[in-house]
């Protein structure tokens, strides 16, 4: 086996391997990494930048997800807890595929979307000395919400019930394996890009329905948890916030007494968010946003969203009313779960066909026109200023462009102002998972999905957690390979490992760090950033935000 010399390179369009599926272990050899990236961003968020990438091997395209350590320091146990959530859902996803495999022949297939395969796989991770890094799926540049925005809103029939019933079942597969997402968001809800390892024949070419539902993946486990216990951390988008997590506001300040008063809350904050962002589809605006956050979340504490006369009237409504009813139940144990929203006359029987409409779901019942008069405010009508992530799309342009930075800028602080801050998060014990890999290569395709799930990498051109020195380069091609290390294969842990209470207290202090013998000085990016940086809000968010754009205009020039 060739040795690859780095891990990844950034190489300019015009020498980007063609994909002509005959890659080779030589090829990676000539490349002297095992990764090369496209230059141009795909997107970014809060403390990562996301590229298009190929496996110099096998030539199979993917994102590549650099988190930079500096913009994350004590939030590091963020990222653990991404990566293990990533890497369970993924070996589970690749379980299923293998039972269904066996299975399929017997199954009558309606319109079904299989949860599995709308939830992000993550391939393959490692560690630079900059970054850590994340191998997922390849999705389009254009998300839910770009959707949404261009088209207005979206068609009930053709587009909202379908996609909603994705989500439900992505919720499904994921509530069932105790795991909450809890960002869930027209931002992170992607379309995976049509490769040719992920295609298969169309089902059904007569579908009357938005076919690109197929290729729908919920994305950004940043903030997902692995759980039975619940939690209490206020973390989220606020437009999306469930009445018990806006119950949290204050968790990080309060004493363990008022702490342990609150209410863990659980699975049941993502079929709030499910009904948000239902609602954004189907209207272009939020049912709870108001002019300021203490007046949204008012109204979120009290289920009291609005409702257009029109649409409130219009029978063609009446089943998702009815339904959105349910996801904003405000008593948590009450709200329904995902498997019962799954038996609900609005997406089923046309997309749950195995399931029969729950008889006790009212539809005759009216929504309640309950906008309180009280208001200082009335509810903002607007279509929601998009989080973070691609805000900064064309982050590096604007940083070129004098005249369009302060506004971009202010869209930022705009938008972070919405996204809240993770700093409330309490330090919880690291929740350490033990996965193994899935394991089998799955070419086994589904009547009743437009997709194969890509096959597994080999083993020889994965990264497996390796810890590598060589920060991103422009094809120099230079470092040793002495400085990187082959992972083992069930290896979060051997990551998680690095990231001690020491370590982020050091990070925290400045220190230079050790990752394994290859030195991060951490004071260096930060004084940079606080040379070049003149005075910004006081909001923790926002000054996290501005270190990153200052540091990506350092890296870009
Ligand atoms: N697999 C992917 N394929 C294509 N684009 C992607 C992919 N994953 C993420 N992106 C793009 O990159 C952006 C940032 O990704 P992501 O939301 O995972 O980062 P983040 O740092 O967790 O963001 P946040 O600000 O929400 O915390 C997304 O909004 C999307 O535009």
């Amino acid at each position: 086996m060739p040795k690859t010399t780095s891990n990844y390179s950034c190489l300019d369009d015009k020498v980007w391997p063609t994909d002509d599926r005959h890659g080779s272990e030589e090829d990676s050899a000539e490349y002297k990494c095992t990764y090369v990236t496209k230059k141009a961003a795909l997107g970014d968020g809060h403390f990562s930048v996301v590229k298009e990438c190929m496996n110099t091997m096998t030539k199979d395209r993917y994102a590549m997800k650099l988190v930079h350590k500096s913009l994350v320091m004590d939030k590091l146990q963020i990222i653990q807890r991404e990566v293990s959530v990533l890497k369970k859902v993924s070996s589970l996803i690749r379980e299923l595929e293998l039972l269904h495999q066996k299975a399929s022949e017997d199954r009558n297939h309606g319109v079904v979307f299989e949860g599995h395969h709308h939830v992000l796989q993550l391939f393959d991770f490692f560690e630079t000395s900059k970054n850590i890094v994340l191998i997922t799926q390849l999705c389009e540049s254009e998300d839910l919400y770009d959707k949404i925005l261009n088209a207005g809103h979206l068609d009930l029939e053709t587009q909202v019930k379908p996609f909603t019933a994705c989500l439900l079942s992505a919720l499904q597969f994921l509530h069932s394996n105790r795991i909450i997402h809890r960002d869930l968001k027209a931002e992170n809800v992607l379309f995976r890009l049509k490769t040719k390892t992920n295609m298969i024949e169309l089902p059904r070419d007569d579908a009357t329905y938005d076919k690109s539902a197929h290729d729908l993946i919920l994305a950004d486990f940043g903030l997902a948890l692995n759980t039975d216990a619940g939690s209490r951390e206020f973390v989220g988008t606020i437009s999306y916030l469930a009445p018990e997590l806006v119950a949290c506001k204050n968790s990080a300040k309060s004493s363990s007494i008022q702490y342990g008063r609150l209410k863990p809350y659980g699975t049941a904050v993502d079929v709030w968010a499910l009904g948000v962002l239902c609602y954004f589809m189907a209207c272009g605006y939020m049912p709870f946003d108001c002019e300021t956050d203490s007046e949204t979340m008012d109204y979120i504490t009290k289920s009291d969203y609005y409702i257009d006369e029109d649409m409130s009237n219009d029978e063609k409504f009446k089943e998702f009313w009815s339904f959105l009813d349910k996801c904003f139940e405000v008593d948590m144990e009450e709200r329904a779960t995902a498997d019962d929203l799954s038996s609900h006359s609005f997406v089923c029987p046309q997309y749950f066909p195995n399931k029969s409409p729950n008889p006790a779901d009212d539809l005759s019942k009216k929504p309640k026109l309950r906008v309180s008069k009280s208001s200082t405010s009335l509810h903002s009508l607007e279509p929601p200023s998009r989080s973070a992530s691609t805000v900064s799309l064309n982050l590096s342009e604007s940083l070129r462009l004098p005249d369009t930075r302060e506004t971009n800028l202010n869209k930022i602080r705009e938008t972070l102002r919405k996204t809240l801050s993770m700093t409330s998060i309490k330090r919880e014990p690291n929740v350490l998972l033990n996965v193994q890999n899935g394991g089998g290569s799955s070419n086994f395709s589904r009547a009743s999905s437009t997709f194969k799930l890509e096959p597994e990498l080999p083993n020889t051109a994965l990264m497996n957690g390796c810890l590598c020195a060589t920060p991103e380069s422009y094809s120099n091609f230079t470092t040793s390979p002495a400085m990187s290390r082959t992972g083992s294969k069930n290896n979060v842990q051997t990551v998680v490992g690095s990231w001690n209470e020491a370590s982020m207290s050091a990070l925290n202090s400045g220190a230079t760090l050790a990752f394994d013998g290859n030195s991060y000085d951490s004071s260096r990016l930060h004084k940079a950033s606080q040379t070049t940086s003149p005075p910004v809000s006081s909001s923790t968010a926002a000054d996290t935000r501005k270190d990153k754009i200052i540091f990506q205009l350092g890296e870009d020039e």
